[in-house]
């Protein structure tokens, strides 16, 4: 938490800022108090009504002032947050394809959304509250001095037990707070899995499917609060127990003081709200540095990461590789997801530049994860891959990517318009996008292009047909002109004679290597492709 706290020092010292005033103000009150006390055992009435007016200026300030705090403080805590997640998001997209992949989204969701709020709950608003008091504690005891010195010796003494005692439970409390994040990695993951489901148990009518699944992931995450809450109460509690015995030990110490003559007793009220100042803020502050620390092992998933340069350059040797006669080969590839159930062995293929590939075999024979391996979409395999005649464990992703494109059996749409979802945040010209359309049977005419390309296709591309968006996921290679394309089933949507025509541009194009997987290929073109792999 220091590193993000330390990227936003500027807000954070305006904040201490104002902190610091609250503080000042409430302990200039304290010392009204006591002054209005001595004003009336001496009798004098116009000090006395003085130190009223004043009393009620200053807390009308405190007012005003925790108002602002209050108000600047959500600001810094979003702002901290934005960071987290801005944090989090380059982790992410610093994961391979695999390693993404591994863990199901809901587990990111829970970082960005639970986690975040526990950080919030626990970390950030906890820090204000130990600010507040560390600042509150200081001139409380610079004004007990005033007093006596005795007074601030002894309230010093107090205030280390009651920040001391309560890290018994430091340890317990950490664990239990990741056994709740990850619990909540869990929950969401569970949950969404459930809800996105509706569909499927509504068309069987086992929706109650549904409810049993949120009640079983919230029994779940039950368990780990509680859990966490029995080791955050105790750390209450021995904080609350602190600062009730040390408020009740300094008033009597300034009773014993004003008997014997050495404070005026007046000064008995003064203790008595400073005490309340130092010692319920310090009995927070021990639960509340209890929660901070509990938050550390939820910073440690995601340690705070530079900005990396973007990956744009190709390298000199990889540049020339280009005009290697075998775009991608493999040699003796051999892969299994699970050691007991090899998926490839000793596959050897190559496919030469330009020339078309059709493959077919039956379900489950490892089509899908072949295309994924030539993509480099998944390490760990035996064997080799080359593409453009250089291992493709020597290319950068970036580097791939402008080589070939894999276009996956079910295409992902961003939700919004079709512009977007065919640039994805690269430049290309109306001209380009509407050509890409029109060749991929979208639109039929120019003049349709442009409220096309405005169209929003939608939550998970449901203004869309499952057809019309298997056509988007080829436009959108195809604008890009990226020599090699490795379509796993990508026409398998389309009606027959539209996926006839799309296929036949594709194999008409002269400059494209096509490697592609199909179901059901079509007589009209199968007959076309240099070359059909039966996959077995
Ligand atoms: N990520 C994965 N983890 C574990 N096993 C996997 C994974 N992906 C695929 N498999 C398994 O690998 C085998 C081959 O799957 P793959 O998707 O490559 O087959 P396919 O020939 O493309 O099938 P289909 O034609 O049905 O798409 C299957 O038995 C599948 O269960």
């Amino acid at each position: 938490m220091k590193k993000y706290v330390l990227l936003h020092k500027s807000e954070m010292a305006m904040l201490s800022g104002l902190i610091v005033l609250i503080e000042a103000l409430t302990v200039y009150g304290s010392v009204l108090n006591a002054d209005i006390l001595n004003a009336l055992i001496a009798h004098n009435f116009a000090q006395f009504m003085k130190n009223v007016a004043l009393l009620l200026t200053v807390w009308l300030l405190v007012v005003l002032t925790e108002y602002i705090e209050g108000v600047y403080q959500e600001v810094v805590i979003q702002n901290i947050d934005i960071s987290i997640r801005n944090n989090i998001a380059k982790l992410l997209i610093q994961k391979s394809y695999s390693e993404y992949n591994a863990k199901p989204y809901g587990v990111y969701e829970s970082w960005i959304n639970n986690d975040i709020q526990v950080i919030n709950e626990q970390g950030l608003s906890p820090l204000f509250v130990v600010i507040q008091g560390a600042v509150g504690t200081v001139f409380a005891v610079l004004t007990l001095i005033k007093y006596h010195w005795s007074l601030a010796l002894v309230a010093l003494v107090l205030a280390g037990l009651i920040i001391l005692l309560p890290k018994i439970f430091d340890k317990k409390l950490a664990e239990k707070n990741l056994k709740l994040t990850q619990g909540n990695e869990r929950f969401v993951n569970r949950t969404q899995d459930v809800l996105s489901a509706f569909n499927l148990l509504y068309a069987f009518q086992t929706l109650h499917l549904l409810v049993d699944g949120i009640k079983e992931s919230s029994k779940l995450i039950k368990t780990a609060y509680v859990n966490r809450s029995k080791f955050q109460i105790a750390v209450q509690v021995t904080g609350f127990m602190g600062n009730v015995v040390s408020q009740v030990i300094l008033i009597g110490l300034s009773g014993i003081l004003a008997f014997q003559r050495l404070v005026k007793i007046g000064t008995i009220n003064a203790v008595g709200s400073l005490a309340g100042n130092i010692f319920n803020s310090l009995g927070n502050m021990s639960n509340f540095l209890g929660m901070i620390r509990g938050t550390r092992p939820i910073f440690a998933k995601y340690p705070l990461i530079d900005d990396q340069p973007a990956d744009t350059d190709l390298r000199p040797h990889a540049k020339q590789l280009l005009t290697a006669p075998a775009v991608l080969q493999t040699k003796d590839l051999s892969f299994s997801y699970d050691a007991k159930k090899p998926i490839l062995n000793h596959v050897n293929l190559t496919f030469l530049r330009n020339k078309k590939y059709l493959i077919l075999g039956e379900s489950g024979a490892g089509k899908s994860t072949l295309l994924k391996l030539l993509a480099g979409y998944i390490p760990g395999y035996q064997g080799q891959i080359l593409l453009d005649g250089m291992s493709l464990t020597e290319y950068r992703p970036a580097e791939i990517s402008r080589r070939l494109l894999y276009l996956d059996q079910s295409p992902q749409v961003l939700q919004t318009t079709v512009r977007n979802n065919l640039s994805l945040g690269a430049q290309f010209s109306d001209q380009q996008l509407i050509e890409a359309l029109l060749k991929m049977k979208l639109i039929q005419s120019v003049d349709e292009g442009k409220d096309y390309l405005n169209l929003d296709i939608g939550e998970s591309g449901k203004n869309f047909s499952g057809g019309q968006i298997q056509r988007l996921a080829l436009a959108r290679g195809l604008i890009r002109e990226i020599p090699v394309m490795l379509i796993d089933e990508g026409t398998s949507a389309i009606d027959e004679q539209t996926a006839v025509q799309i296929e036949m541009a594709l194999l008409k194009n002269p400059k494209l290597t096509l490697i592609m997987i199909s179901h059901t290929p079509h007589p009209q073109t199968e007959k076309l492709f240099d070359k059909v792999i039966h996959f077995s």
